[in-house]
């Protein structure tokens, strides 16, 4: 049977392949107010600052900054999918449009299921113990009190913070947080799992421990995506990645080859910016 386009992307859907993710010329523009933005933040200089003045719209005192400019791409369940694209290229907007929480200027996302967005920067009160925010992060995550319950100790053991879980999350080291908040997202298997840079943090153990639990939800059929700076987690961990460059899907394949593409990229802009001194 032959592939068929059947998702409007222009992508055809392989025979025998379910899709879980459907994005569709997805466009997020954010409205920044007061000070001038561009699409590459601060790293905008010289040159490329004033090409990206030129698709940046200034509206009186607002700035319109187009974060994603038009990605298109299908997902398929059981894909682990790594994000990578230099500082403010629009891999977190990209994914947290996707999850729902942002608005969007314009195209369209289709979810095949529910979305879990894993971030190190998860909103959880530092005021409050670890066992009210275990508490509160599984209520936002749809889950009953008495299902909280029962991940309760699953979630203190993988986070390993012990008797900590009675105290107020700022007497935690950054690294106990980091560890508290995966544990929390990665409690239970979303349909799709959005990891936004959590697996840098902690130490080696837990970057290991993580990758398994990863995998595991992989496994359960789920996709998950990863966005990282490390092109070496992303090979370790993905089978597929996507390069977003200034808002726009750059290369969309194999692991390996967009990684290779990327870190060729990579070097040739450190070695201009050297040679420029
Ligand atoms: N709340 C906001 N208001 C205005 N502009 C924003 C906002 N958040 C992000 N941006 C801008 O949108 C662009 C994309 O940012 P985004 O954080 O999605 O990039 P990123 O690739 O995830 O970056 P990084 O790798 O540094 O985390 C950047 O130019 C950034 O400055």
């Amino acid at each position: 049977m032959a592939a068929t386009d059947v998702t409007g992307t222009g992508v055809p859907v392989p025979p025998g392949r379910v899709p879980s993710i459907v994005v569709r010329d997805l466009r997020v523009t954010y409205k920044a107010y007061g000070g001038k933005r561009n699409a590459l933040g601060d790293e905008a200089e010289g040159r490329l600052g004033r090409a990206l003045d030129r698709v940046t719209r200034h509206v009186g005192t607002v700035t319109e900054v187009p974060a994603v400019r038009g990605v298109s791409f299908v997902a398929y369940e059981g894909e682990s999918i790594g994000v990578i694209g230099r500082n403010g290229s629009g891999k977190s907007t990209l994914l947290r449009a996707i999850a729902g929480l942002i608005p969007t200027a314009g195209g369209e996302v289709w979810a095949g299921g529910d979305i879990a967005l894993m971030g190190v920067n998860a909103a959880l009160s530092s005021a409050l113990s670890g066992e009210r925010n275990i508490m509160l992060g599984g209520l936002a995550k749809g889950l009953s009190r008495k299902q909280v319950n029962e991940l309760h100790d699953w979630i203190v053991d993988f986070a390993g913070i012990g008797d900590f879980v009675h105290l107020p999350m700022r007497t935690y080291s950054s690294g106990m947080a980091a560890r508290l908040r995966f544990a929390i997202s990665a409690s239970t298997a979303p349909d799709i799992l959005i990891i936004d840079e959590a697996l840098s943090t902690g130490d080696v153990e837990f970057r290991a421990k993580s990758a398994a639990r990863v995998e595991e939800i992989r496994q359960q059929a789920g996709t998950v995506f990863l966005v990282s700076h490390s092109t070496a987690t992303v090979r370790k961990m993905c089978d597929r990645a996507i390069w977003i460059d200034r808002g726009l899907l750059r290369m969309d394949g194999p692991t390996d080859e967009v990684c290779d593409s990327y870190e060729r990229v990579m070097r040739a802009i450190r070695r201009k910016k050297r040679l420029r001194g």
